[in-house]
């Protein structure tokens, strides 16, 4: 498969994208005009810099309000192609993209159209180029690929083809298998972007909240199902129109993209094994049985303190690694590790971060395949040290700077606590009845949320949930769910815009993304607070306000009120059942324990989201957090 990227999709001057793109692995680039009128090289240079970098120019765009126009204005287009066709030819770049017209001026008729094409076919070829025609999906005659095609079947040129772009055909509802008996030959480019569904203005949306296959909620995959089985085999050329990718990192924007469309022909290709197309092999994405374990880096006055959190959450301290400063915690089936060590990447997090939840373990069939997976996907490796006779956890960075290891239950990775760490005394304590991890929840910045979200979906076996807004009294932090069919694996993901939030707060302390709370189940919420109680555990305070509204809300019985508020319980309850959760006061810079019991239920009790914020933000004042 051969990638390539529109120089509007990312930021920075045009060398800047240049680099950006050729370091991702694109083999080519759409130089959109605009980005190329506002350099100051000449297309020559601008040609000679592109293909220095290991890169070629794969298309220019767009040529707009060419086809079906009256006189004077239907010589002028020629003459101003035949101008373009003059700088394409110092550019380097033998394709120009011709988008359907949107002039108030236009005449319709495919004939009209298609005789415009067959005399600027005459004229490309001339000169050895080809010209490709595009239906945007607010044009003004034409806003259909299906129309596109008839007019570039009847303008029955050489140098005459289709372009097909997956937003303006799926924007539109169009059925895509319409594309499937389309001549390959006749198709000579293939833009591809996503969208989120939001109802608005087709050409507002497409300009301004496209975003990378796999990230929105169209059926790219779909669409290029179909374009594979025309037998098309040139460049997938993403064209991505989004006001935030352009504020955004090039660098990271592009890496997103390119693992974008791996991830989408991996698709295609476990679908439809069959097409021309050479796709990368690598495993399918893995399996998660549960979340192994969640490591902590500390220091050694923190590290008392969530300590003395987790005991009295009903953790026990139950090994010691052999080699290093680490603490195994269990209780039920998680697994928490606590490390002091000062050498190695928990301590370097812990000088950058503070005391933080930097590393997450999953529980897959077979890690090593996860893990070249991952590397496949253009995954950054993690290679830790570790004594003689330790196990070698195959690990990879994440988004923010924390680590995601893989582990399976096969030979030595299948038996790491019996291998790295030397088993402890029991202590003593109570357990509380946590059973196993129920969410995992990232606080990202917000310009970060997408490429946390295709970084989790493209390789396992996941889906993401719509974003739901919640409400922070400084600010809306915008949430979306990466989970597994089973829900073996959540993992919530919180979008913070401003530093006012409480998500927002805790990225300024924290020095960037990171894991604010972890949320266990138990089978039994109210003998869990009654354990709590008892050992001495203090939940987070919940407005006395919260019941009245709960009991007015969902009409339960007074009793079971009564019984939430004396443990600061919070309730939801769905079409599928009933959700029961309490939290921990913060520990750190906004750093919290949630326990939940689910009774059929499956979301994340978003509604209670308000509330919950409120109560945190009063025990972090005064401590630093603006009141607002
Ligand atoms: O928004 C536009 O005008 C525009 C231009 C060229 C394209 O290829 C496209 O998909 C959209
Ligand atoms: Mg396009």
């Amino acid at each position: 498969m051969k990638t390539s990227i529109a120089t509007v999709s990312i930021s920075g001057d045009f060398e800047e994208k240049l680099a950006a793109i050729a370091r991702a692995g694109f083999d080519g680039i759409e130089i959109f005009e605009n980005d190329f009128l506002a350099f100051d090289r000449s297309p020559a240079e601008v040609g000679r810099m592109v293909r220095d970098h290991g890169l070629e120019v794969t298309l220019f765009q767009p040529f707009r309000d060419f086809e079906g126009m009256p006189e004077p204005f239907q010589s002028r287009n020629f003459d101003r192609a035949e101008r373009k066709f003059d700088l394409m030819a110092e550019l380097g770049t033998d394709l120009m993209l011709i988008c359907s017209n949107t002039s108030p001026v236009s005449l319709g008729g495919i004939d009209r159209a298609a005789a415009d094409f067959r005399e600027l076919g005459e004229r490309a070829a001339k000169r050895n180029l080809r010209v490709g025609y595009e239906a945007l999906a607010w044009g003004r005659h034409i806003h259909d690929h299906r129309d596109a095609w008839e007019i570039v079947r009847r303008a029955d040129h050489q140098n005459i083809g289709l372009i097909l772009d997956s937003f303006h055909t799926l924007a539109r509802k169009i059925d895509v298998n319409s594309i499937r008996s389309i001549p390959a030959d006749r198709i000579f480019i293939v833009q591809l972007a996503d969208a989120p569904l939001i109802d608005m203005d087709l050409l507002y949306w497409s300009r301004h909240f496209r975003n990378m296959p796999g990230e929105g909620d169209l059926a790219v995959t779909d669409f290029m199902r179909a374009v594979a089985a025309t037998g098309y085999d040139g460049y997938l050329s993403l064209e991505i129109f989004n006001d935030q990718f352009r504020g955004g990192s090039p660098s990271a924007i592009s890496a997103d993209g390119h693992r974008s469309l791996i991830y989408l022909m991996d698709q295609v290709k476990r679908a439809d094994p069959d097409i021309v197309m050479s796709v990368p092999a690598m495993p399918d994405r893995a399996e998660v049985a549960e979340i192994a374990f969640v490591e902590f880096a500390v220091g050694d006055n923190d590290g008392a303190q969530l300590e003395s959190l987790l005991e009295a959450l009903g953790f026990r301290a139950v090994a010691e690694h052999k080699s290093k400063a680490v603490t195994l915690f269990r209780q039920g089936g998680v697994n928490l590790l606590l490390n002091r060590d000062e050498k190695g990447f928990a301590s370097a997090s812990y000088l950058v971060h503070g005391a933080n939840a930097y590393a997450i373990a999953l529980m897959v069939d077979d890690a090593k395949a996860a893990f070249e997976r991952a590397v496949a996907l253009g995954a950054e490796v993690f290679e830790q040290q570790v004594g003689p006779g330790e196990v070698v956890i195959p690990a990879i960075r994440g988004v923010g700077g924390g680590l995601l290891y893989f582990l399976d239950r096969t030979g030595d990775l299948g038996r790491i606590w019996e291998i790295d760490f030397n088993p402890l005394p029991v202590a003593d304590g109570d357990e509380v009845g946590l059973t196993r991890f129920d969410h995992v929840a990232q606080t990202v910045k917000y310009d970060e949320m997408l490429t946390w979200l295709l970084f989790y979906t493209s390789q396992l076996k996941t889906r993401k949930t719509p974003m739901v807004d919640i409400i922070d009294p400084a600010g809306v932090v915008r949430s979306q769910v990466v989970e597994n069919e089973s829900g073996s694996l959540r993992i919530t993901l919180n979008g913070a815009e401003n530093r006012k939030t409480l998500a927002g707060h805790f990225i300024a302390e924290n020095f960037g993304s990171g894991i604010q709370h972890i949320a266990f189940q138990t089978d039994d919420i109210f003998t869990t607070a009654e354990a709590l109680l008892r050992n001495g555990f203090s939940t987070l305070a919940i407005s006395p306000n919260y019941y009245d509204d709960v009991e007015a809300r969902f009409g339960i019985d007074p009793d079971l009120v009564e019984r939430l508020k004396r443990h600061n319980i919070l309730y939801d309850r769905d079409e599928q059942g009933e959700y029961f959760q309490l939290y921990s006061p913060t520990y750190g810079e906004g750093f919290f324990f949630e326990i939940v019991e689910r009774r059929g239920y499956q979301g994340y009790g978003a509604a209670n989201a308000i509330f919950r914020i409120a109560a945190l933000r009063r025990h972090l004042r005064p401590a630093g957090m603006p009141t607002n």
